[in-house]
């Protein structure tokens, strides 16, 4: 995928180049060619097409273009719903049939296995769509303009506020209030809207003035598999709901039916812990962060055999002293530590469940693991965010029987 944070310039005049987009690369542009043989990462083009893109960025080793004309269609190419697509951040397949873009992220996955971690794709399962690939999100953050407190999206550029009347992706309560927030950001920052379909509980933060429903609420209450989560507003929670029940349905499939000790690293609010905190002897979940440790005490609570330790998961499993015959992962993009994988091959869990967002850290670390004696059973790409280049597995890998 294109770089984040790398060294780049603007070419010096309109570089307008005409490509073959390739297959899709994570992130979800497609990957191209230039006459001289430079990999131009080509936003808004489906693999196959034929498409006129101008450069908008040019690295030391790669370019990053932007589609401007589509000279040879792909016939999955569709008319996206949302008027501020190519402009907005936010999606990046809209201009993709929702089967293909199910269809590129698997191969996304397939191939970052491959390339990454030198590993087979037989373990590859099809990957596992959304029933509703619109309304999902759960969970938004808009911006805001000083001058007239309009609410919206930065724009893909990164510069300048675009006012957002509709965002298709967004939970349905989300884009009701949406039109009652306008013009009353001034002075804010950002506004977090948070909403679970399932409690009828929501947030918006910080206060908003002005509006006609109540806002400054600094938790909200979340269902996942039957169980109530309080969520604050800086912690984690899955932002997809239905794909989160999903996501629970394949971790406990990986998981044993029964154990002696599990750890949920990551944990966040301590999802995994108190879902599956009745098939183990007892559950130790860990999380650096403040407020999602104090939210996973209180979602923990009425656990009897779990607890929260709060720190790295790289600092706190290694001196670990009770073995554990279970690990869920579930790490941010950058992936594990290297401490945690080397603290995992020397205790061996019978079975590890890795939970990743980013098939290319995932990828690095399933290979040191299974370089260090696991054997990687399954890795189930989870479309968790439709419409855009974000890919979700869950992966399991189990310690083989002696
Ligand atoms: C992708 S979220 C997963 C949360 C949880 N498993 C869930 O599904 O709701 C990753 C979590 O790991 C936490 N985190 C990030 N780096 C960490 C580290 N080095 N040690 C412990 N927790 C960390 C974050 O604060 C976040 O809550």
């Amino acid at each position: 995928m294109p770089r984040r944070g790398h060294r780049w310039k603007t070419p010096p005049e309109q570089l307008t180049l005409t490509l073959r987009a390739e297959s899709l690369v994570f992130g979800g542009a497609a990957l191209a060619r230039a006459p001289d043989g430079r990999v131009v990462f080509t936003w808004f083009a489906a693999p196959g097409e034929l498409v006129e893109a101008v450069v908008e960025r040019e690295y030391p080793d790669y370019l990053e273009a932007v589609t401007t004309r589509v000279l040879e269609p792909s016939p999955d190419r569709v008319e996206p719903r949302c008027p501020l697509f190519g402009e907005c951040g936010g999606c990046q397949l809209q201009h993709m049939a929702y089967p293909a873009q199910l269809r590129a992220k698997e191969a996304v996955v397939r191939e970052q296995l491959k390339r990454i971690g030198g590993l087979g794709d037989d373990v590859v399962r099809p990957i596992v769509g959304a029933r509703e690939p619109w309304g999902y999100r759960n969970h938004v953050r808009f911006s805001t303009g000083r001058k007239f407190g309009d609410v919206g999206f930065i724009s893909r550029r990164g510069h300048g506020l675009l006012k957002v009347e509709h965002c298709p992706i967004a939970d349905p309560w989300v884009n009701e209030i949406l039109p009652q927030l306008q013009g009353h950001g001034a002075g804010l920052h950002q506004i977090q809207v948070r909403h679970s379909a399932a409690t009828g509980s929501f947030l918006v933060n910080p206060a908003v003035p002005g509006v006609p429903f109540p806002t400054g609420q600094t938790s909200y209450l979340e269902r996942l598999a039957g169980h109530d989560f309080v969520v604050s507003a800086s912690a984690f929670f899955q932002v997809n709901t239905a794909q989160a029940e999903e996501m629970v349905r394949l971790v406990g499939e990986a998981l044993p039916s029964r154990g002696r000790l599990l750890v949920d690293a990551f944990a966040g609010v301590g999802t995994f812990a108190r879902i599956f905190a009745d098939r183990f002897d007892s559950v130790v979940a860990i999380e650096e962060s403040n407020s999602a440790a104090r939210d996973a005490k209180v979602n923990l609570a009425p656990v009897k055999n779990a607890r929260i330790r709060i720190g790295k998961v790289e600092d706190i499993l290694p001196a670990f002293e009770d073995h554990p015959d279970a690990i869920v992962l579930d790490p941010p993009r950058p992936g594990c530590a290297p401490p945690v994988l080397a603290a995992i091959t020397a205790f061996r869990p019978r079975v590890v469940v890795y939970v990743s967002c980013n098939p290319a850290t995932l990828a690095r670390d399933l290979r040191v693991l299974v370089d260090g004696g696991y054997r990687l059973t399954d890795v189930t790409p989870l479309d968790m965010f439709p419409q855009t280049g974000h890919i979700e597995c869950v992966s399991r890998l189990e310690w083989p029987a002696a």
